[in-house]
Order: structure tokens, then sequence, then C-alpha cells
């Protein structure tokens, strides 16, 4: 049996696509287009490449874009200035404070400053209270993205064994709710799970999001399973003027017996910059008293 590799790249055109379809309708309604802040402190080259990609993408939408960039010696007063100042900024619908933040600076604070109608991570206390109560809110974009390659590949995901390794705020744990409002039996697993090895085994859909390179191995992986590789490592360099390579936390080339897996890159990372345009153009929406866009 060979795995169906889960053309996340795809997925995700195609998600940006039809995004891009609703936002005439409303720039029409509404006299303005949607617009998304993303604000990154400090010079981590990994992260300067993700928020340029996002800006891009979101122009390419048909979105404004707002790109605020802080040295690392912020202090969080000035932060926490900024963000009010987007909250109170008409033209944002939407804004997503890079993490991790630097050393010194409080995540907790700057997330809790952000206006929930613009929370496009799903990150303040309202947006993961809804979700953990199974109502209408923004949803963590990596985690939704999960979703909608689950959903994509399997249909009805009701009584399936899911387990997801790892509870990080940003995923982890909004995929664990996620899971459970679509009605999974849930195994949250993480560095202090004991026999993690025969847990994974029982899994028809396995999310790894650990960040640990190829941790979870081939033999883990039960027949047939659903494999979602959320985790993104730059492995070593091992070639004279060679990048290192990215690799997942699954250990991808031992995974043929699987039914489906997401390849790194191509995968899951695509997708979460769709659905962060997505839950950009269902924020404007809200802000503006329209009707969600259908379909998204
Ligand atoms: N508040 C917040 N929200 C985030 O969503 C968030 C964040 N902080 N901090 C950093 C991580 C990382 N992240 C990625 C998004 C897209 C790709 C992506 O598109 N990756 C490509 C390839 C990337 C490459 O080649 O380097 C792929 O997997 O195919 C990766 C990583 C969002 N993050």
């Amino acid at each position: 049996m060979t795995a169906e590799i889960i053309d996340g790249k795809a997925f995700a055109a195609d998600l940006r696509a039809r995004v891009a379809e609703h936002v005439p309708a409303f720039v029409k309604a509404s006299g303005r287009k949607p617009g998304l802040a993303v604000v990154l402190v400090g010079d981590d080259p990994a992260s300067q490449v993700y928020v340029g990609s996002k800006g891009k993408a979101t122009v390419a939408a048909g979105m404004e874009s707002f790109e605020h960039i802080l040295p690392a010696s912020t202090p969080q007063d000035d932060l926490n200035a900024l963000i009010a100042r987007l909250n109170a900024d008409d033209s944002v619908d939407g804004i997503l404070v890079q993490l991790p933040l630097p050393d010194g600076l409080d995540e907790a604070a700057a997330v809790a400053a952000i206006d929930p109608a613009k929370d496009v991570d799903g990150l303040t206390d309202a947006n993961v209270a809804r979700l953990a109560n199974n109502e209408v809110g923004l949803v963590p974009c990596t985690p939704f993205g999960c979703m909608m390659l689950l959903n994509d590949r399997l249909g009805e995901l009701a009584g399936l064994d899911a387990v997801v390794v790892g509870r990080s705020q940003l995923v982890g744990r909004p995929m664990a709710q996620l899971l459970i409002n679509a009605n999974c039996t849930v195994t949250v697993a993480h560095s202090r799970t004991r026999n993690l090895p025969a847990i994974v085994h029982n899994a028809d859909i396995v999310v790894a999001a650990v960040g640990r390179a190829e941790m979870v191995k081939g033999d883990w992986l039960k027949p047939g399973a659903v494999v979602i590789d959320v985790g993104i490592n730059r492995l070593a360099p091992t070639e004279k003027g060679k990048k290192g390579q990215l690799v997942g936390d699954v250990a991808f080339g031992e995974a043929d017996h699987v039914k489906a897996i997401t390849p790194v890159p191509g995968g899951v990372g695509p997708m979460t910059i769709a659905v962060l345009l997505r839950n950009t153009l269902v924020a404007a929406h809200a802000r503006a008293g329209l009707a969600p866009p259908d379909g998204l």
C-alpha cells in the first residue's frame, strides 16, 4: 500500500482563490478592503520570511496588508500601545502578533491586548472559550487548516480515534478541541506521555505538533491512519552552500503504509496562511455587520 500525499499547497491555493472571490462584494458593501495587520518583534530570519509570505498572500487576495516590524528591544508598553492603535483603527480587521516574542516580552499580555473581534489567531481568552464551548468564534489558523484537510480526506470524523502530539496554545490544544467538536475520541500526548508509540499506534488520525524533527516513527503509525504533520524543522546544512532541509515531526520516509499524510514543506504550512486570510475575511464581515461569507 502506498500512502496518498495530501497536497496542502494545492488545497491552500484553492482556499485563497475562494477567499479572493468574496473580497469585491465586501468592498462594495463596506466601502473598504479587508485589512490584516501583522506585528513582528525582533529579527528572527524565519519569522521575517513568514511575515513576508503573509503580506504577499494578503495583497494577492485583494486585501490590505499592514506590517509593523519592531526591534527586539521594544518595551512591553510600546507593543501594547501599538496593539491598542490597531484595535482602534477601523481599516484593520485582523491583528496577528508573530510568536514567539523575544525574551523579556510577555506574550500573554500582548495577546490579551488584542480585540477578540480582530483576533485572527484565535488566541484571546474570549475565542479560546468559544472554541471550548463549541460556539462560533475565530479559531487558530493552523488547526483549522488541519481540520479542512481531514474533512476533505475522511468526510465524517465522528467516532474516529485521534491523537494530537503536542499541547501548545497555538496548535495542540485548539486542535484537540476541534477534534472533540467533530466527535472524535481524542488523546492529547506530550513530552511527559508514557508509551507514546503505543498511543499513536491506536490512532486513526495523528496530528504531530511537537517541533522535533522526525520524532514520530513510521512503525508507530497504524496502517491506514491519516497523518497530519504540523512540524517545520530545518535540519543543519549538510553540504556547503546548501540550505538546511525542511522536515516535519513525522519520519515521512517510513510512512508508506498509512492511508494519507501531509508532506513538509507543502502540507500544513501553506494552509496556515490561507486560513489566516479566511479568518481576516470572516472578521471583516462580522465587524461590518455583514453575514459571514458562505462556503468558507
Ligand atoms: N501568532 C502566530 N501565528 C502563526 O500562525 C505563526 C506564528 N505566530 N509564528 C510562527 C508560526 C510559523 N507559521 C508558518 C506559516 C506558514 C508556513 C509555510 O507556509 N511553510 C511552507 C514552507 C516554508 C519554507 O520553505 O520555509 C510549507 O510548509 O510548505 C510555515 C510556518 C505561522 N506561525
